[in-house]
């Protein structure tokens, strides 16, 4: 894919899918949904404050016949309803809307009306920045805090799936850390060393895991070369396996607000992929995101 046009373009050829929108009573929700359904991607059912939901529409222009509205106040109540529209199979994929991301996946995680599969839920965020050559994948932004090694295993495992399903057939795979060195006393670089073991020894499959790796030496040959790093991960990375939620959702934040990029964001590994954005994010990055999760639906 060499952007979201792309996917968009993709997607209308699979015919509109069921969307279940939780807590959509924000303008910039709906008008992505309002844009999704213009493109002809999405059937959306919308959960959460009618009367808000009504209003923004009408304020957005966003024609709502034939679009059903469930009224629920309260946002957990809301989160866990979209979510049994989706596990109930009224619904197709799940959407966050304005609602805390904690709020909603505890109710995607919820026993009874959730969407586990026995499979770790991830986040992957999808870029296309203007300083990079190719499509970037960054996880986990969102969902998991503090991964360990088995975690983080199952969080890449994820992301090449989600890779393979784009046409990325052997995704490159950089496990971020703050050097290039393992250091015993840092223990993402130990980690990454013993995710780069096991991808020898064929036991992550379907990729090339390299690092550690800085985030320079990740994403750019010049700085790979002059450390004097050889590797084919280097500087040309398809996958970026962040060390934990906090440097994963800075680097989304920080190439979302300060970068010319193009992004999307889901969650992997639910019965249902889950379009999952900052409440910040553009209408375009949901749009984006929406698209995305469409194809994997
Ligand atoms: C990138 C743009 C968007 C953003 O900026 S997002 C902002 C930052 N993100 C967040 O604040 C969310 C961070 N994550 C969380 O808050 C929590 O981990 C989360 C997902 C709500 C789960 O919290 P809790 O319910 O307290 O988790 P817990 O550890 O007590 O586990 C409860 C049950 O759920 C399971 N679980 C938790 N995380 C899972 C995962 N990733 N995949 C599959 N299952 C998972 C866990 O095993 C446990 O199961 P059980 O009840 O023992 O059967």
């Amino acid at each position: 894919m060499k952007d979201f046009n792309e996917v968009i373009e993709h997607v209308k050829s699979k015919g509109k899918k069921t969307l279940s929108v939780a807590a959509a009573n924000d303008k910039g929700v709906l008008m992505a949904v309002k844009a999704a359904v213009e493109k002809g991607i999405v059937k959306p059912i919308l959960v959460g404050r009618e009367d808000e939901i009504r209003k923004i529409s009408e304020e957005i222009g966003f024609e709502l016949d034939g679009v059903e509205v469930i009224d629920v106040e309260d946002i957990k109540d809301a989160s866990l309803k979209a979510v049994e529209l989706v596990s109930s199979k009224k619904a197709d994929f799940l959407m966050k809307g304005m609602v805390d991301t904690s709020i909603l996946l505890k109710a995607v995680l919820d026993k009874e009306v959730g969407l586990r599969t026995g499979k770790t839920l991830s986040h992957v965020a999808v870029f296309f920045a203007e300083k990079y050559h190719k499509m970037l994948i960054i996880t986990d932004a969102a969902m998991n805090i503090a991964p360990d090694l088995d975690k983080k295993r199952e969080i890449l495992e994820n992301s090449v799936e989600f890779a393979h399903s784009l046409g990325i057939d052997n995704p490159k795979c950089a496990v971020v850390c703050a050097k290039e060195k393992v250091n015993p006393a840092m223990i993402h670089t130990v980690d990454a060393g013993e995710l780069v073991k096991l991808n020898e020894e064929g036991q992550i499959k379907g990729c090339i895991v390299g690092g550690p790796f800085a985030l320079d030496n990740a994403i750019s040959k010049e700085a790979a070369i002059h450390k004097g790093i050889d590797h084919e991960v280097a500087g040309d990375a398809d996958i970026l396996l962040m060390p934990n939620i906090e440097a994963g959702n800075i680097l989304y934040k920080a190439l979302s607000f300060m970068s010319n990029s193009e992004s999307a964001g889901v969650i992997l590994g639910a019965a249902a992929p889950i379009v999952l954005t900052s409440r910040a994010d553009s209408e375009e990055a949901k749009l984006n995101s929406i698209a995305l999760a469409a194809i994997h639906s």
